[in-house]
């Protein structure tokens, strides 16, 4: 992210804001001359109407200098940080899966909300604050010089000693104010990764043991906090010690000189009048560049956030192949996962037509998720082609792409709010008539009608109010409503009842008759309806062929298909390893892990 770009957009407000706060730091710097002639004026018995309508113009000018300096720094504060968060929210949103998945979420929502803001102020108020209290500190000391070098030599040792402490200060503060704001994004990780496992904690009785972990990080967040209080505490102290002293000396200093007559007494009052003056704006200074340095600290907090690897967009809309293009084409793919040795898939090559359902089975990691990260181009291939509808998804603009395949995730996850948004997530636009029949299709019909609301339904936080069967139905609906060439489900693997089985069973092949579904399957039902099966193992297509075929020709599938029939009653196991020793030559349809397969499944 190109943070001075950011700025320079919104220079024009930055600079009048600074101009006007300049122009009402000379109208402070002009006061105590001002009062110095009202002074001379009483003492000499002169008019005073002219200096008090002049000093009450002054005062009237510095107020209304100050307040629209102070609105537009504001101002422009927020318009810097508004364009950082869109830039931001923009590349996450754009990022690749994988670089994404490493990011810790805690961390990016501290970089995105609270550093964005801390950055706002040092690159707005604080780099403000600089230049005026710069201006108001050299033009007090040439005012000063002006009025009695000898004294502001005296005023100058004193306040540069403060100044020199409070600078040390400053950078102490500094460093502890990194420290905090990493402690601080270290409480915010560690509280979301609880709360995104919220049922798991509970189940697992470790609510103690979280509570005692997050206390530990939030009291880390306290002792950092607790240092940059201290020494931002020490700091206005240090410069107080310094005014007092060079005040109490130029007093006694002035006040001796007044006696003999070499310094007049609205000479005096003027440097005593500066000398106050010099002492805000040097604290502001300092104040100010430890801010602007914690900003900078923000900054790069920002610049690495931003610095996500992003998707390629590239590509340019084909157009559409001629319908005997295949729907999905693998050819001899391979892909590994980045600081892997094996791969995960490993030389996979198929070809899919149109419509129809195809199942992928095959035991746990054997790159069932990895052919669908493949299709979505979530990752790409290192070697081979994955091609939808003919043509090579690295050539096809993203949009475009996703446009094409849908995916139904295993969780399915929705978002709060009615049915009705969540079923038209991707086409805001779709007719009644359009919801109506992708519900239909899906065979979720009866699961809206029968709710409170039909679909205004309000759905809480994940869906919470439908089953897992009826939110994959739901999120099939969904997928329908985008008209995708391809439609990629993981089916769900949760315990579905009957009733929810028989429905997205017929669900998909409801689906399968207008385009290609691709389900990685974990009940053997689907496998045994669907058009073709998939036998992934170790990444390699192993074999492909239809249930009754596979059953005869391969050992794998015989018993996988055996293992995932589990005994009536039991949890059926979705993705099992092969037992060591049976591998590859289990004992099918007749292992002991489930049942077997009924004559009429077995002769589908
Ligand atoms: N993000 C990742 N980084 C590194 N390795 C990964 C990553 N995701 C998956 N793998 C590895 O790639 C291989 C294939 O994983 P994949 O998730 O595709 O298998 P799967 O067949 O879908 O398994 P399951 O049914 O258990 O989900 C596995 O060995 C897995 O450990």
């Amino acid at each position: 992210m190109n943070i001075s770009a950011i700025v320079r957009r919104h220079r024009l407000l930055l600079a009048v804001g600074t101009l006007l706060g300049l122009a009402g730091t000379a109208a402070t710097l002009l006061q105590p001359l001002l009062i110095g002639d009202l002074i001379e004026a009483v003492a000499l018995d002169e008019p005073v109407t002219r200096p008090i309508v002049l000093i009450a113009a002054l005062f009237a000018a510095d107020a209304l200098l100050a307040a629209t300096h102070f609105y537009l720094i504001g101002r422009a504060g927020e318009n810097i940080v508004l364009d950082m968060r869109t830039t931001l929210t923009g590349r996450l949103l754009h990022s690749r899966i994988r670089a994404f998945n490493r990011l810790e979420h805690g961390d990016v929502f501290t970089r995105t909300v609270a550093d964005t803001a801390i950055a706002r102020i040092a690159l707005s108020s604080s780099v403000a604050q600089m230049i005026t209290a710069g201006f108001t500190t050299v033009g007090c000391i040439a005012v000063m010089a002006w009025l009695d070098w000898r004294m502001l030599l005296v005023t100058v040792g004193c306040l540069g000693t403060a100044s020199a402490v409070a600078l040390a200060l400053a950078r102490a503060v500094r460093r502890a104010a990194v420290t905090n704001r990493e402690d601080t994004s270290a409480y915010g990780s560690g509280l979301l990764r609880v709360l995104g496992a919220l049922t798991t904690v509970k189940a697992s009785r470790a609510e103690a043991r979280e509570a005692e972990r997050l206390r530990e990080l939030a009291d880390a967040a306290r002792g950092s906090g607790v240092r940059v209080t201290r020494l931002s505490a020490m700091l206005m102290p240090a410069m107080n010690v310094g005014t007092q002293v060079s005040l109490a000396v130029v007093i006694a200093w002035g006040m001796a000189r007044t006696a003999t007559g070499s310094l007049s007494l609205e000479d005096l009052t003027a440097f005593i009048m500066y000398l106050f003056y010099l002492v805000s704006p040097l604290v502001m200074l300092f104040m100010a560049l430890g801010e602007f340095q914690q900003g900078r600290a923000a900054i790069d907090r920002v610049r690495e956030l931003a610095a996500v690897e992003q998707e390629d967009t590239g590509g340019s809309v084909p157009d559409r192949p001629a319908g005997s293009a295949a729907a999905v084409e693998f050819d001899d793919v391979t892909f590994g996962y980045p600081g892997t040795s094996a791969p995960a898939v490993a030389g996979v090559s198929f070809s899919l037509p149109a419509t129809g359902v195809t199942a992928i089975v095959g035991p746990s990691g054997a790159g069932k998720t990895t052919l669908f990260q493949l299709i979505e181009r979530f990752q790409d291939p290192d070697r081979g082609t994955v091609r939808v509808l003919g043509t090579d998804v690295a050539a096809l603009p993203l949009d475009e792409l996703r446009a094409r395949v849908a995916l139904v995730e295993q969780e399915a996850p929705l978002m709060r709010g009615t049915v009705r948004e969540n079923l038209t997530y991707a086409r805001p636009d779709a007719t009644a008539g359009e919801i109506r029949e992708a519900v239909e299709a899906a065979h979720f019909a009866e699961v809206v009608d029968a709710l409170p609301g039909g679909l205004d339904t309000e759905l809480g936080e994940n869906g919470i109010g439908l089953s897992g069967g009826q939110r994959q139905r739901l999120a099939i609906a969904r997928a329908l409503l985008a008209r995708p060439d391809v439609l990629l489900l993981d089916e769900a693997t949760s315990n579905l009842d009957s009733d929810s089985e028989t429905a997205l069973r017929a669900a998909i092949t409801t689906v399968g008759t207008r385009c290609q579904v691709l389900t990685i399957a974990h009940r053997i039902s689907t496998v045994v309806d669907a058009d073709r099966i998939l036998v992934l193992e170790d990444g390699r297509l192993r074999a492909a062929g239809t249930h009754a075929g596979l059953m005869a020709s391969d050992d794998t599938y015989r018993r996988l298909a055996g293992q995932q029939l589990a005994p009536t009653g039991a949890e059926p196991k979705a993705e099992p390893r092969p037992k060591a020793g049976t591998g590859a030559t289990g004992t099918g349809a007749e292992t002991d892990a489930g049942r077997r397969l009924t004559p009429a499944e077995a002769a589908r």
